[in-house]
């Protein structure tokens, strides 16, 4: 099926086309909010936060100038940032937000201030604003870096000034681009000197199709590290590690894919019969979360009988704010730190700081006064050149760690940082690669002769925002799985999944029509089910909640582990039941479903809701009530967690809940929760709404116990096919309640 070089271009330049079609989808919707809102309308969207004091101008790794940023108690009485959406890290691998400091002015002033300017332009507007990628966001402190280069001409920042959201990554980032680019050039080479740098590995050959990939190799038995690892995990270990080039591993959810991915790494890292040396490897991840939860399960790995521990480094950033102290030991910048080496930059560090102080007019006896004139010129030399010393001393301590380091974790975009520049691998593994754009794997790509990508394609794929005119993903499909956009029946779609699974044809290169679709998709299209192995046991929830998402997604291969397949509330030891009745009513009865149906609980829009945010308030008494009764028969409030679409819900929820249960009990739209493992989850639906995919299922936690849906079957089943198919499974399946509120 050798891809032809037309093949190659089209694959090619319709990438680019989409991340540029992107990237003006970004750039115009910041835009036209920055233009918008006033400094207040700004903050309370949560891309602005208002009357910020500067606490610290520090030097950070690459020499770059750190600016943190927090609410000062002469303008606050809380300390703690209010919820705002500037984040250092998104869905889509960038490293963070793009973010102006600049000064607090009046609502009026800041609106045409910034009008005045389009996002991601320029770099310093006037001496009193700065742009800066987010660095580091905590519940009261946010950090700006600054590149040097922007930084070089002196900063000179206000003493009362606010941070703007200028952009989601996507807009300034170019490493997707690099990576497209030097894609194009190992395979479609313009010239000798292309063919001479970059040579064509032989896995980027086989994902492009222009080689297929090489036989599986037969390594016979392994001897497991885990032998607790079920057959369908056995069987992915195995295939990863035998096969040449690719390996897809297919985990919905609570399968153990991480679980299985650790295994792989310990086989990898050691010599036996597959490998004659122990690789190396770089882990990625589509965001920090992903790679720091690869990380926190390699840490708490016992240390080997023989040899010495897993050398490990983490490039980047920890996702959590309270990431524990070995996943921020791990990091390149606290073992560079600790090096011996690391004094001599030290060293160049602490008079860089000093300077950088008397910049800031920190400096002794400077009282404040900030140095103006040719003073401050010849002290901004003086950085540079320190800056420039520093960062030679300090690549070489890096360059030193990462040498030792057997592996490698970090985003996909931060593997293609200056750090890893001359960096290879044995193998590059990317976990939550169906949540990422294909440009940004390439990247690791790149560093390796082999890639394994786990994930599940019937998650949700990678957020993009470019639509066309017709409000449709660029370009052609529909939001959403076409398999489920029509309106069809729950047999339908289990029929057409598995005709679909079965008739599969192996399919050539071809460009993608959206960025939705993710390097494992297209993987899957191309070389058939053979590329991959799916995990079927699921350790998360009751075989009766598992069942729907099964059958419709999974061509019903999903099966419960005997751990979670028939537990109950009731099981619990902290239950007490009121009664008999409520011991088989509401303790032992994995999924309630209270159709609301005829009830006339309508739902509005949220007064400013110009986001079209829903709440329906008899709902959230439904809801309530359960909750009461729960509780009633001793479940936890910290072991229940409230789920919905909506924002506007989510508020009204919290305002009848909170008072009487405290901020134990969770309740928030599935994006925001916090992934602790649960009891008993309630998903209030308020209407129908378009997605795909039914809450729960994204949950990361445990959800073994119990399921309770509140919702109206009549509207819902207008939503798309595979809710109009949920809902009908409900009324067969669920213990269906009557939702009145009559008493
Ligand atoms: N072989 C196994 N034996 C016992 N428990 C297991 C096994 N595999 C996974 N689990 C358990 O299943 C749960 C899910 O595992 P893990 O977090 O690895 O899954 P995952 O597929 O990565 O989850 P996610 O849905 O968050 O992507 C964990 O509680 C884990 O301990």
């Amino acid at each position: 099926m050798a891809t032809s070089k037309k093949e190659l271009e089209a694959f090619i330049s319709r990438h680019k086309k989409l991340l540029a079609a992107e990237r003006d989808a970004e750039v115009e919707r910041s835009s036209l909010l920055l233009s918008g809102c006033g400094p207040k309308l700004l903050e309370q969207k949560g891309l602005g936060l208002n009357s910020l004091g500067i606490v610290g101008v520090n030097v950070g790794l690459g020499g770059k100038t750190l600016v943190e940023l927090e609410r000062p108690a002469a303008y606050h009485t809380s300390q703690v940032l209010p919820p705002h959406t500037i984040r250092y890290g998104c869905a889509t691998t960038l490293p963070g937000d793009l973010a102006r400091i600049e000064e607090n002015v009046s609502s009026a002033a800041g609106k045409n201030k910034s009008s005045s300017k389009k996002a991601g332009e320029g770099k310093i507007s006037t001496p009193q604003e700065v742009e800066g990628v987010v660095y580091k966001v905590s519940d009261t402190r946010i950090v700006l870096a600054i590149n040097p280069s922007d930084s070089s001409d002196g900063l000179d920042l206000p003493d009362r000034c606010r941070i703007v959201k200028l952009a989601n990554s996507v807009t300034y980032d170019r490493r997707m681009d690099k990576a497209l680019d030097q894609l194009q050039k190992m395979v479609l080479p313009s010239g000798e000197d292309d063919k001479k740098r970059l040579e064509v590995t032989r896995l980027t050959e086989v994902l492009l199709g222009i080689a297929k990939p090489s036989p599986v190799g037969e390594i016979g038995e392994i001897a497991f590290f885990d032998d607790t690892l079920n057959p369908s995990q056995r069987e992915a270990v195995k295939f990863a590690l035998e096969s040449p080039e690719i390996a897809c591993i297919h985990g919905p959810p609570g399968t153990g894919k991480t679980h299985t991915l650790i295994e792989i790494i310990r086989q990898l890292t050691i010599v036996s019969s597959v490998n004659a040396k122990p690789l190396r490897l770089l882990i990625c991840g589509a965001s920090n979360l992903s790679v720091d939860n690869i990380l926190e399960r390699l840490l708490a790995l016992p240390a080997p009988e023989k040899g010495d521990k897993l050398k490990v480094t983490r490039v980047g950033h920890p996702a959590r704010v309270m990431s524990n102290q070995g996943v921020l030991d791990s990091t390149l910048e606290v073992k560079a730190g600790r090096s011996e080496q690391a004094e001599l930059a030290r060293d160049v560090k602490i008079d860089l700081q000093a300077a950088l102080d008397v910049l800031a007019g920190k400096g002794k006896g400077a009282k404040g006064k900030r140095p103006r004139g040719t003073e401050r010129k010849k002290l901004w030399e003086e950085v540079k050149a320190l800056r420039k010393e520093y960062r030679q001393r300090e690549g070489g301590v890096i360059q030193t760690v990462l040498n030792e380091s057997q592996v490698v974790l970090a985003t996909c975009h931060t593997s293609g940082g200056r750090q890893l520049h001359n960096h290879t691998f044995d193998v590059v593994i990317i976990d939550e690669a169906t949540q990422a754009v294909e440009a940004v794997c390439w990247i690791p790509i790149f560093k390796a002769k082999k890639l394994i990508l786990a994930g599940d394609p019937k998650q949700l794929p990678p957020t993009i925002l470019s639509l066309d005119k017709s409000g449709r993903k660029l370009s052609g499909t529909p939001l959403g799985n076409p398999s489920l956009s029509n309106t069809k029946s729950q047999k339908s779609i289990e029929q057409e999944n598995e005709r679909k699974v079965n008739k599969r044809q192996p399919t050539g290169l071809r460009p993608p029509r959206t960025l939705e679709t993710t390097i494992f998709d297209r993987l899957e299209k191309m070389y058939g089910p053979s590329v991959k192995r799916m995990l079927t046991v699921q350790y998360r929830m009751h075989e009766k909640i598992a069942e729907f998402p099964s059958q419709v997604m999974y061509q019903s291969k999903l099966q419960a582990h005997t751990s979670v397949a028939s537990h109950l509330l009731a099981d619990l030891s902290s239950t007490t039941p009121k009664s008999d009745e409520d011991k088989a009513d509401v303790l032992s009865v994995p999924i309630v479903f209270f159709d609301t149906a005829g009830c006339e609980y309508f739902e509005r829009v949220d007064g400013d809701g110009d986001e079209g945010s829903r709440c329906n308030e008899n709902e959230a008494i439904v809801v309530k009530k359960w909750v009461d009764t729960l509780v009633e028969n001793g479940t936890g409030a910290a072991q229940i967690a409230v789920i919905t679409p909506y924002q506007a819900q989510v508020t009204f929820l919290a305002s009848i809940l909170r008072p009487l249960y405290g901020v134990d009990i969770e309740i928030g739209t599935v994006d925001g929760m916090q992934g602790r493992e649960k009891e008993a989850v309630i998903i209030s639906l308020v209407r129908s709404n378009n997605t795909r995919e039914v809450g729960f299922l994204k949950e990361k936690r445990r959800l073994n116990g119990k399921l309770c849906i509140v919702g109206d079957s009549s509207t819902v089943q207008h939503g798309s096919s595979y809710l109009k198919a949920w809902m009908k499974w409900l009324e067969e399946n669920a213990d269906v309640r009557y939702a009145g509120l009559d008493d």
